[in-house]
């Protein structure tokens, strides 16, 4: 199959679909990749190194889009993108089409078969295209906090660590998954005062032990939210229902009751956010207040380290990429786990929860008819 990979634009975004390793192994099965040009600079790969992998270079997206037979991407596409896609055309990248009626509007017309990496799932319950940038947007997370707390960037002041005879900062994270874990353990590590709440009694034992103590875990009731979050420095939202929009969990009534200078870093705005007074930010403009709380609401947090997020980012889509690409609809229908990313197909959304958070009606794509 010709593979494309256009440079990404959305505000501020340094990653690439496919870094020139993974090109490699593309080449290596005999597939063409065309990549647009500059596509790698955000990672340090110029057109040289994809050419040495064995890519060809374009000199524009236009010509990327029009050719290819699958686009690898990694954001959502923007406005600009969706008009290039057509009928068999694959798409493989993030789509977070919950909170974007538009994008899902864009993508249901063009025809495309977009299979979002967010919904993929493995044999064990878990995510496995999103958990790599979760790892690294729960880390950066906590960098995030501990930066808008200083008093310069309008925070409390509060050191995340504190210093011996003064108390460290207290870290809530709202949601124990793959972000949330990653969060704790970089806040922990700094010496914060952690609390993880969730859902999930079973994730909850498993934090407990991981942490052996030194993190404390909450089941997440309205009661332990609300206390928690009123006695934060920084709060952590970090909770997903796979492809649903994120609930909202702390409402404006508490925030409103929050200590002045307390910092939000709303990881989930990718769905929508689980904060009511959240809303989508760029890395050119991350922060805004509301009541004296600031809120960090970037969408594409693992953009900003591009270079760590590139390369996990394609260890993890490596294989289901190259099962696309070798097979075509076939691994949709051969692969429940890939057949669960697939979100649009002939112009219906076939992921049951994405089609109720849009309100749209829902095409079974295990009904049968993908690979026709
Ligand atoms: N802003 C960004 O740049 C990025 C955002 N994300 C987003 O971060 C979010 C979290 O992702 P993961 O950690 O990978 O998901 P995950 O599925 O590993 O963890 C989510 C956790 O939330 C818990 N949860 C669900 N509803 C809850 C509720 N009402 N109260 C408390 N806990 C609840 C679940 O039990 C689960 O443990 C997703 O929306 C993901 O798309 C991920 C990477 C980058
Ligand atoms: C998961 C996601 O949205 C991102 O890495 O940007
Ligand atoms: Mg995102």
């Amino acid at each position: 199959m010709l593979v494309g990979v256009p440079r990404e634009i959305k505000n501020n975004e340094f990653r690439v679909g496919l870094t020139p390793a993974a090109v490699r192994e593309y080449v290596a099965r005999g597939h063409e990749v065309l990549v647009e040009t500059g596509a790698g600079l955000g990672i340090d790969a110029d057109d040289a190194a994809y050419v040495a992998a064995g890519a060809n270079i374009a000199s524009s997206a236009a010509e990327v889009f029009s050719r290819a037979g699958m686009i690898v991407k990694v954001k959502e596409p923007q406005p600009s993108e969706w008009t290039q896609f057509r009928p068999g055309q694959i798409l493989f990248t993030y789509l977070h089409l919950a909170p974007d009626p538009a994008q899902a509007r864009g993508l249901m017309e063009s025809g495309v078969t977009a299979v979002a990496y967010e919904t993929v799932t493995d044999a064990h319950g878990g995510l496995p295209l999103l958990a790599p940038m979760s790892e690294v947007a729960g880390r950066l997370s906590i960098q995030a906090a501990a930066t808008a707390l200083q008093k310069p960037n309008g925070g409390r002041g509060i050191l995340l660590g504190g210093v011996p005879g003064v108390a460290p900062a207290k870290v809530v994270v709202i949601g124990g998954g793959v972000v949330g874990m990653h969060a704790a353990r970089m806040a922990a590590g700094l010496g914060a005062e952690v609390t993880v709440l969730d859902r999930s009694v079973p994730r909850l034992r498993e934090l407990d032990e991981l942490f052996a103590g030194r993190v404390r875990t909450r089941y997440s009731t309205i009661d332990a939210l609300e206390s928690e979050v009123l006695a934060a420095d920084a709060v952590i939202g970090a909770v997903l229902i796979p492809g649903a929009a994120a609930p909202k969990l702390v409402s404006r009534a508490m925030l409103g009751k929050m200590k002045r200078g307390a910092v939000m870093v709303d990881v989930a705005i990718d769905q929508g956010g689980c904060f009511e007074t959240s809303h989508a930010t760029t890395h050119a403009d991350p922060t805004y207040v509301v009541d004296g709380v600031i809120h960090y609401c970037v969408a594409n947090m693992p953009g900003a380290v591009a270079l760590t997020s590139s390369h996990a980012l394609n260890h993890a889509t490596l294989p289901f990429g190259l099962a696309l690409a070798g097979e075509g609809l076939a691994a949709l229908a051969r692969d429940p786990h890939l057949r669960n990313g697939l979100n649009v197909h002939r112009g219906r959304i076939t992921h049951r929860a994405v089609a109720e958070a849009l309100g749209e009606s829902f095409a079974d794509p295990d009904a049968g008819g993908i690979a026709a």
